[in-house]
């Protein structure tokens, strides 16, 4: 049913493909059903801005051209996915460790389309634990920041994002604020990203084929 759901979401999103178009690509399971898609338009569009290597690979894989963001200016549409989305459409994003250039695309972009599966959605952000890419020499600052903001940090041992940096799941918070957090977390020395997508949240959700 997921698999489907996120097949569907992936799907519904070419609508919002513009011919000529220059697509902010995000990374997952989700979007690379969105990327399979796009490779029918390849065409009609001037290429996409990815948001990882892995979504690099597929995009070059299907003959879909891959182009630098310095030299795109502003793109009109990002798609992505999330691993939770609250009713105000702010997310919490990172569980595949892209959240630092998914980040910098969806702020480049004037809409950002959000595909998820139902499973994602959740009145209360926090379930998923949230992730923090953070300089490597700073995560023990960070975690003991993280701690006494009442969060119980987990190192992802063993992944190095495409930055180079590492990762930190952040356990045990129930956030009723989230833009507040996001700017909190966004002050401690050391952190590159929080996975809290709030201060720019979703423009538009699509659970499986339904736009919410
Ligand atoms: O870092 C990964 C991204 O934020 C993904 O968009 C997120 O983890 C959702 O991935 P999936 O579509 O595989 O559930």
């Amino acid at each position: 049913m997921s698999a489907n759901e996120k097949k569907l979401a992936g799907e519904a999103a070419i609508r919002f493909v513009e011919d000529n178009a220059i697509v902010g690509v995000g990374t997952g399971s989700t979007v690379a059903f969105f990327i399979d898609a796009l490779a029918d338009l390849k065409d009609r569009i001037q290429g996409a801005v990815s948001s990882s290597e892995q979504s690099t690979a597929h995009l070059k894989r299907l003959g879909i051209p891959v182009l630098d963001l310095n030299s795109t200016g502003a793109l009109s549409l990002y798609v992505d996915g999330a691993d939770e989305c609250d009713p105000h459409k702010r997310l919490i994003k990172g569980g595949g460790a892209a959240l630092t250039r998914e980040k910098i695309i969806a702020a480049a972009s004037d809409k950002f389309v959000c595909i998820i599966d139902s499973g994602k959605r959740v009145n209360l952000l926090g379930k998923f634990p949230l992730p923090i890419e953070v300089i490597p020499m700073a995560r023990s600052l960070v975690g003991r920041e993280i701690a006494k903001r009442g969060g119980s940090p987990v190192w992802r041992d063993g992944v190095v994002t495409d930055n180079g940096n590492w990762i930190i799941d952040v356990h045990g918070w129930q956030i009723a604020d989230p833009v507040g957090l996001e700017k909190d977390l966004n002050q401690i020395p050391g952190i590159v990203t929080v996975g809290l997508f709030a201060q720019r949240a979703a423009d538009v959700v699509l659970v499986g084929d339904k736009q919410i």
